[in-house]
């Protein structure tokens, strides 16, 4: 009789990999300072005081405060109205002092969220939730921002030399700011890419063809690590009370090539990819204004 050893699944390090990403980024934010005199702003936004978000916004102002980002934060009560919040976030959209809007998910359930999130300007969008970011991302386009948490997973298969082209993706969710945006930026990537839900019948039978798995419905280890594939690599984005997620993780590291853990995995890449794209958002702004400045001074030589 012969003895199989157990496969034990690589881990992708999130930590460390957001601790590089959140290097760079703090290097061309004191660039952008020293060489325009523009200092990189979020907004953050949060209506209630959900416990699990104030955490969540308390570490995002942290690590911007450290990478040399200004914050300014917005609590509105939670019993702020649709048309409150959105004029709130109007605001924010119009000041030139701030280079990205992040409206903490989820809102109180009296408000119309996509309205809310509609009201930020796309260039502002550094959190990618708005309509116009989910165009770009479908069409694969680089001159807007892209989803944070998808945004982040797509750096841990480049850093990790996952290529999605050609592979099978199974992504299991289809929220607006998570699994679908997830499922268009492996599509850009030439995966070929099948979504999961709620409906899906015999989610096993699917779950089994993925080469590359992300799973996203926040329900604790609701991914059995028996239905993985050996060798797939497995992104687990799930975001659980006790920092537990989506897929059972020692099923999974008995079968999967590469898994990320919870905590260390997708958690600190999503907040990395939002400072990054805040510090891009300024940047833009300073070449326009760059730009501006050369035409103007040709005009007045003229
Ligand atoms: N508009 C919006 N954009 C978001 O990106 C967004 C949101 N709303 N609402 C909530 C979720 C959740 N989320 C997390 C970010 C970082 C960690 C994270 O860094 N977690 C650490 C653990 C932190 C701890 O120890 O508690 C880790 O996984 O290692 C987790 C979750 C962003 N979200």
């Amino acid at each position: 009789m012969s003895v199989v050893e157990p496969a034990s699944a690589q881990l992708m390090n999130g930590t460390a990999l957001a601790r590089e990403t959140l290097d760079r980024t703090a290097e061309r934010a004191r660039k952008l300072l020293a060489e325009t005199g523009v200092r990189p702003c979020l907004a953050t936004v949060l209506v209630g005081d959900d416990p699990a978000s104030v955490t969540y916004v308390a570490m995002k102002r942290r690590r911007s405060a450290a990478a040399g980002i200004e914050s300014r934060h917005l609590p509105l009560p939670g019993r702020t109205t649709t048309a409150e919040l959105v004029a709130a976030i109007r605001a924010l959209s119009d000041d030139p002092t701030v280079h990205g809007i992040l409206l903490q998910h989820p809102v109180p359930a009296h408000i119309d969220e996509r309205a809310a999130f509609e009201a930020i300007a796309p260039a502002k969008d550094v959190d990618g939730v708005t309509m116009w970011s989910f165009a770009a991302m479908a069409f694969g386009r680089d001159d807007g921002f892209v989803s944070c948490t998808p945004g982040g997973i797509m750096r841990l298969l480049d850093a990790y030399g996952v290529d999605p082209a050609g592979k099978r993706a199974v992504v299991v969710g289809r929220s607006p700011i998570l699994g679908k945006p997830m499922g268009m930026l492996l599509l850009a990537r030439d995966a070929t890419v099948t979504y999961c839900h709620s409906r899906t019948v015999d989610l096993s039978s699917v779950v089994a063809t993925a080469d590359i798995l992300v799973a996203a419905v926040g329900r604790p280890e609701f991914i059995r690590g028996a239905d993985i594939k050996p060798g797939a690599v497995v992104i687990d984005a799930g975001y659980n009370p006790g920092n537990v997620g989506d897929v059972d993780a020692a099923g999974a590291g008995e079968r999967a090539g590469l898994l990320t853990p919870v905590p260390g995995g997708v958690g600190p890449m999503t907040i990395a990819v939002l400072l990054d794209q805040t510090v891009l958002a300024a940047e833009r702004v300073a070449a326009v204004a760059a730009s501006t400045a050369v035409t103007s001074t040709a005009a007045a030589a003229r």
